[in-house]
């Protein structure tokens, strides 16, 4: 139900529509009197949407009762007042407002004809149905002029409707269009001012890519200083080329042959043609460097003028943006304008129908949206306004970055311009001090030119003279051949000459070499004999402990202080005086001793036959000297030693080759004491060739070359030896030991070969059968002894005697020193005494015996005269007349058992470390 206060509602504006929509459609008998009330107000046009609410059969039912004319009238009234407002009012602006409100007025008057002229089919259909539920109550209206004006302005109100919705419907087009054109826009703007970003980027990396190519102007001042020296160079080549002009001028003027000029102008066109090929050079990398500037200016230009066109770019797409800005105010502008008709449209409809209400409630909601909408699309408006303004900034800071490029690029351009200046500058200076250089080089070779014509006017006189040498050299050069063959000739029969003069004094030396050989050998065989070829030295042992205490032990043996050949003995309280060759007392060292023998041991070496004999009494000290101890070597080793350095000494002419045997003579078996049968008893045999000489089949002879081969020769042969307790001497020697040297020798100058023998011979102990207390094996072992020493001192005898018969057979220790004791072999006996009182009765013997062997020695006629009163018995038994039994048979000899099982040990160990190897002897 509509109240008049609704009524007048509607006509006081929008705001009366939240009220109006709440009310019911009034009955048609009381809303008349509310539309006269609103009519009367005369607010809006409402006519033209009783068609468009009719078209929508909103008004179908609620259709005023047209019944009462009154109520009709003023609607009819109310719709020619619209009709009539509507002229006079402008229509709202279209999409298209030029083409469609020309025709609209004109259209207008036709419409109006149309309704006023009715149209008989829709009105009286429209009337019909208008009127079927009051036909009754009014039958007369059909006819009714009015009605058919009512149905006129119906039509044109729902043609009215028509145009509305399709105004509102290219409004929310439009919108959606605006709305879409302005995110398209938006995103365009954001595609635009990201794409202006990326090409200030670009652009950015371009200058900086530009710059460091340009860079530092590197390839310019390479360029430049290549310009320089392109000058300099060209400077040198003028002054040079002047210089060569000069001098072929000077040339031309004055020629000189073999001048040094000539060369020197060689060397100077050399160094011309070089300076110009470098010139070339350098001219070529110039007009590249210049090719390569240009080209970077040129892009430089380039990407300036992209710079330039993308700026333009810009500043056309800021201004169509700002354009499309302008234009998009303008829209919404006339968006915002457009619901206030809108608004006026609604309202007047609201007056003319009351069930247009709804609609126009719907429209106004549409409007509201549209307004929400509105709003929106300011706000998006005012967005993209904020964007496009942060754009600006963007811009306006790139185009500040820009301006910045553009100031530095111009101070880099400015910076170069002024560098370029300055090596002009510098390349200017250069040029002047080259210029100024070469004047002061030109002057001096000006000068140098000028002392060179005084040095040649002064050598050309030289030249002459050497002219003249030279020709004559040359002359002897030519005759140089003959010359030199004439000279050889000579000198090769000089050479010859000379060689033969050689030839014949080395065979005169050699001559007289071997004279002087044989002479020494003569000489040293007369000092020898005139020394005596046996020698018979003494030497007493200290007084030891095995001596003992007390009187027993008192020393009996005194020395001449004037003569050492003398020695006294107390013997039983009276002093005995013995003289021999040397006496050595209980003081002497081994050395001494041994610097007495050395000579007979050098004479071996030249191919004689030696014996040393130690005799005595046992413990009278003969091991010592033979063989000594391992720290104080005896005789035996220093021999060996002094052997080894006088060969090497002659080396250089003579090779030697010493060989050593080891024999022991015992009980009168002769045993080798290197050989792998120690037990086995050798035989001594005559060589087979004739010679006369003897050999012992089986004896090992072992080569020795150096010190360590003795030392273990001499253990392997010591530990051998037998030996045997006895009262007098602890560990008594009981047999003869052998050590048997031969050094052969061939002199290689001469070919002549000699054969020496050195025996070292450590006799059995000496000493009387009754007094050593010996008894069975032992006296028959000291038989054997004193046996062999009583035909040693035969062989002695017979020898200086110079017998017919030597009876060397007599003994094996007799027969195998034969070699060694006849013909001009020498012989040294060193007789061995203990000073000991109670050893007295010994040592007399054995000092008488090697008195006696000495003065065997002493010339023929003392010797003869000697010799008859000397026998080797008395040697033995002259202390002892008492004594019956026979010299040799004196001593008794171990069993077989009693030798040392150390031996056998040894023996094995040498054999099997190679060290000793058998020679046949
Ligand atoms: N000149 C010396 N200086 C020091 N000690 C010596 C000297 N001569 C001998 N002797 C000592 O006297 C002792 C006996 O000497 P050695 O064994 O050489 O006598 P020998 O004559 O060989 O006896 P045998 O005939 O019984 O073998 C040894 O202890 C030895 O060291």
């Amino acid at each position: 139900m509509i109240t008049s206060r609704t009524a007048w509602d509607l006509g006081s504006g929008p705001s009366a529509g939240a009220a109006w929509k709440t009310k019911d459609l009034a009955p048609a008998g009381r809303g008349q009197d509310r539309l006269s009330t609103g009519s009367g107000a005369g607010a809006s046009p409402r006519a033209p949407l009783l068609p468009a609410l009719l078209h929508h059969k909103i008004l179908s039912v609620s259709w005023p009762d047209t019944a009462n004319p009154r109520g009709l009238c003023r609607a009819l009234q109310a719709l020619r007042d619209t009709r009539c407002k509507r002229r006079e009012e402008p229509r709202p602006r279209a999409p298209t407002p030029a083409t469609e409100e020309a025709p609209a007025a004109p259209r207008e008057p036709a419409a109006t004809t149309a309704l006023q002229a009715a149209p008989s089919m829709n009105l009286e259909k429209a009337g019909g149905r208008l009127c079927s539920g009051k036909r009754a109550s009014l039958p007369a209206a059909r006819p009714f002029p009015v009605i058919q004006e009512v149905m006129a302005s119906m039509a044109h109100l729902q043609k009215e409707k028509l145009r509305l919705q399709e105004e509102l419907l290219e409004l929310q087009e439009k919108l959606a269009a605006q709305e879409n054109s302005e995110l398209s826009l938006s995103f365009q703007l954001q595609g635009q001012v990201e794409t202006l970003k990326a090409k200030l980027l670009e652009q950015a990396q371009e200058i900086s890519r530009l710059r460091s190519e340009l860079g530092g102007t590197d390839a310019e001042k390479h360029r430049d200083l290549l310009a320089a020296e392109n000058e300099r160079l060209r400077q040198e080549m003028k002054a040079c080329e002047g210089e060569l002009r000069e001098l072929q001028r000077q040339q031309q003027q004055a020629p000189c042959r073999d001048c040094p000029h000539r060369q020197e102008n060689a060397e100077l066109q050399e160094q011309l043609s070089q300076l110009q090929r470098e010139a070339e050079e350098a001219r070529a990398k110039l007009v590249e460097l210049d090719l390569e500037v240009q080209q970077k200016t040129n892009r430089l230009a380039e990407v300036e003028l992209r710079l330039k066109d993308s700026l333009a770019e810009r500043a056309e797409e800021e201004e169509r943006l700002s354009r499309r800005l302008r234009d998009s105010q303008e829209t919404i502008a006339s968006l915002k304008s457009q619901p206030q008709q809108i608004k006026y449209i609604i309202k007047t409809v609201e007056v003319e129908s009351a069930k247009a209400k709804q609609a126009l409630c719907e429209t106004q909601s549409r409007n509201q949206y549209l307004l929400e909408q509105v709003g929106m699309q300011k706000q998006v408006l005012k967005e993209m306004e904020q964007q496009l303004q942060s754009s600006q900034k963007t811009e306006a800071q790139l185009q500040a970055q820009i301006m910045m490029y553009e100031a530095e690029l111009e101070r880099a351009h400015g910076q170069m311009l002024e560098e370029m200046q300055a090596m002009e500058e510098e390349k200017n200076r250069a040029i002047e001090e080259a210029f100024s250089r070469a004047q002061v080089e030109m002057k001096a070779v000006h000068e140098n030119l000028a002392g060179v014509r005084t040095n040649l006017l002064t050598l050309q006189p030289a030249l002459r003279t050497l002219t003249h040498d030279y020709n004559s050299l040359k002359r002897q050069v030519r005759d140089f051949p003959l010359l030199l063959q004439e000279t050889l000739r000579s000198a090769r029969a000089e050479i010859s000459q000379a060689i033969e003069e050689v030839h014949s004094t080395n065979r005169e030396l050699l001559r007289k070499y071997r004279r002087e050989l044989q002479l020494r050998k003569k000489c040293h065989n007369e000092l020898v004999r005139l020394k005596g070829n046996i020698r018979v030295f003494g030497r007493v042992r200290p007084i030891t402990k095995e001596d003992g205490e007390g009187p027993e032990a008192a020393n009996a043996v005194t020395f001449d202080a004037d003569d050492d050949a003398v020695l006294h003995l107390l013997h039983k309280g009276k002093q005995v005086s013995f003289e021999l060759d040397k006496v050595f007392p209980p003081q002497a060292s081994q050395e001494e001793v041994f610097q007495e023998v050395q000579a007979l041991v050098t004479s071996c070496i030249d191919g004689y036959n030696v014996c040393i004999f130690a005799y005595g009494q046992t413990g009278a000290g003969k091991t010592y000297t033979m063989e000594g101890t391992a720290a104080n070597p005896g005789i035996n080793q220093r021999a060996l030693q002094l052997l080894f350095s006088e060969v090497r000494g002659k080396a250089a002419d003579w090779d030697y080759t010493i060989t050593v045997s080891a024999a022991e003579i015992y009980n009168e078996a002769l045993r080798d004491l290197l050989g792998k049968e120690p037990q086995e008893k050798l035989e001594i045999k005559l060589c087979p060739d004739g010679s006369g000489q003897l050999y012992v089949p089986g004896l090992t002879e072992f080569r020795v070359q150096s010190v360590e081969d003795i030392n273990k020769v001499f253990e392997f042969g010591h530990v051998k030896r037998v030996t045997e307790c006895t009262n007098l001497n602890e560990h008594s020697s009981r047999s003869h030991a052998l050590l048997i040297v031969t050094v052969r020798g061939l002199d290689r100058s001469t070919g002549l070969r000699t054969t020496g023998k050195l025996n070292l011979v450590d006799l059995a102990g000496s000493e009387r059968v009754g007094r050593s207390g010996a008894e069975g094996s032992r006296l028959r072992e000291a038989q054997h002894i004193n046996k062999s020493l009583s035909a040693l001192g035969d062989v002695i005898y017979a020898l200086r005697s110079r017998q017919g018969h030597v009876p060397f057979r007599n003994s094996k220790l007799t027969y195998l020193l034969q070699d060694s004791l006849s013909g001009d072999s020498k012989t040294l006996m060193m007789v061995q005494v203990s000073p000991a009182e109670k050893n007295t009765s010994e040592t007399l013997c054995s000092l008488k015996f090697a008195e006696r062997v000495r003065s065997v020695e002493l010339g023929p006629v003392s010797r003869k005269a000697e010799l008859g009163s000397w026998t080797s018995q008395e040697h033995l038994e002259g202390d002892s007349p008492g004594s019956t039994a026979p010299p040799g048979r004196a001593h008794t000899s171990p069993s077989p058992g009693q030798l040392s099982s150390r031996s056998a040990s040894i023996r094995r160990k040498l054999h099997t470390s190679g060290k000793l190897r058998p020679v046949p002897l």
